[in-house]
């Protein structure tokens, strides 16, 4: 029997425990792979109650959370303070989700699970509690740091063949001009060529890289990133046999005659790849972390406070998560 999927609480206040307590009622219908849930077990019980759902929640570590999982949903015991309080998010909750996504890396690394998939998290909270990434992604590369260094953690937002991978993350837009060189547009084109091929089994990845500017710069007039930086990036990566195509024009790239050609876009800048997203597939699309030596999905959305405790929220994009990171890691037949 393959290990269980760890999930990760996330943030007490927002969807995921709802979601995560969704999905397991719906475990059978949907057909999950056994999951076991790092997060606090009182609270999951209250919520559990709150939402209506005749859920048996038990304390196990994985190997026996996975002999359980038909009948109970097992939860690795995370401690702290949590109330069950949607909608209300505390700062002294933030030490806990901290560390159950510490403990479920640590469980895959040690191989009692096989992939990491996380509940949102809200970030102001954590920033509260101390915490100093923008997000799981950073944070996770940096769980996985080897020899002191942590490899470079690579966004892809993904719903079927349409993936997009947004090359500068959670930073203000003024920034992104100054953090884009020709050697993280290589490094990232890198890893998607690798990670299409190793984790998507695309046998030949063809990547579009998104332009900067309005019209990729306009052959330089509206801008010389794209010229100056973006195109000779490409250049390196063509030369060592990598199949990228681009600066394309952002706007246009997005036409499904055009992304459909290619395997993975490269976008600039957060919204520039996650809008196209969440615009056709708010429900269905998944957040993956590429370049790291464990395999992580999200669902692509975030704590949503208005919808905690309610019953209300999707957890289709959750579901997806699961699938996604259950396909990635089956045995071999
Ligand atoms: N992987 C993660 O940990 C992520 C965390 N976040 C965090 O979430 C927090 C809130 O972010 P927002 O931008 O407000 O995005 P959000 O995704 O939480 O909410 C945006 C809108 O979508 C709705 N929505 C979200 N998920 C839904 C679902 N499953 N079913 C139905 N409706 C749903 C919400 O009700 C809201 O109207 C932020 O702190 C952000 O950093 C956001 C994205 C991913
Ligand atoms: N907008 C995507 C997002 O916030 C998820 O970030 P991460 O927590 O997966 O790094």
């Amino acid at each position: 029997m393959p290990a269980p999927l760890a999930v990760t609480m996330g943030e007490p206040a927002g969807i995921g425990p709802d979601l995560l307590l969704a999905l397991y009622a719906q475990r059978v219908e949907r057909q999950l792979p056994p999951f076991v849930v790092f997060g606090h077990v009182d609270f999951l019980r209250a919520r559990a109650q709150r939402l209506g759902l005749n859920i048996d929640v038990i304390p196990a570590d994985p190997y026996e959370g996975m002999k359980a999982f038909a009948r109970a949903l097992p939860v690795f015991p995370i401690s702290g303070p949590i109330e069950d309080t949607p909608g209300e998010p505390s700062s002294d909750t933030g030490e806990a989700v901290i560390d159950s996504i510490e403990r479920a890396v640590t469980a895959v690394q040690d191989g009692t699970c096989r992939a990491v998939v996380t509940a949102p998290i809200h970030k102001g909270v954590l920033y509260q509690a101390g915490f100093s990434y923008p997000g799981h992604t950073e944070f996770l590369a940096a769980l996985c740091a080897h020899d002191g260094t942590a490899p470079l953690p690579v966004m892809m937002l993904a719903h079927e063949d349409l993936r997009a991978v947004p090359l500068t993350i959670h930073v203000p837009i003024k920034d992104v001009p100054g953090l884009i060189n020709r050697k993280l547009i290589l490094d990232t084109l890198r890893v998607m060529a690798h990670d299409l091929r190793q984790r998507f089994h695309i046998a030949a990845p063809r990547i579009a890289v998104a332009g900067l500017n309005p019209h990729a710069g306009e052959g330089g007039t509206i801008g010389r990133e794209d010229v100056e930086i973006i195109g000779p990036a490409i250049a390196d990566a063509v030369a060592e046999g990598i199949d990228a195509v681009g600066p394309l024009p952002g706007d246009t790239l997005f036409y499904p005659p055009h992304w459909r050609q290619y395997d993975a876009v490269l976008a600039m800048y957060h919204d520039q790849a996650l809008i196209p997203i969440k615009t056709v597939a708010f429900d269905s699309g998944v957040n993956v972390t590429l370049g790291l030596p464990i395999v992580r999905t999200s669902p692509d959305h975030g704590t949503a406070f208005d919808l905690a405790g309610t019953g209300k929220a999707s957890p289709s994009s959750f579901a997806a998560a699961i699938a996604m990171a259950d396909q990635m890691t089956a045995p071999k037949p």
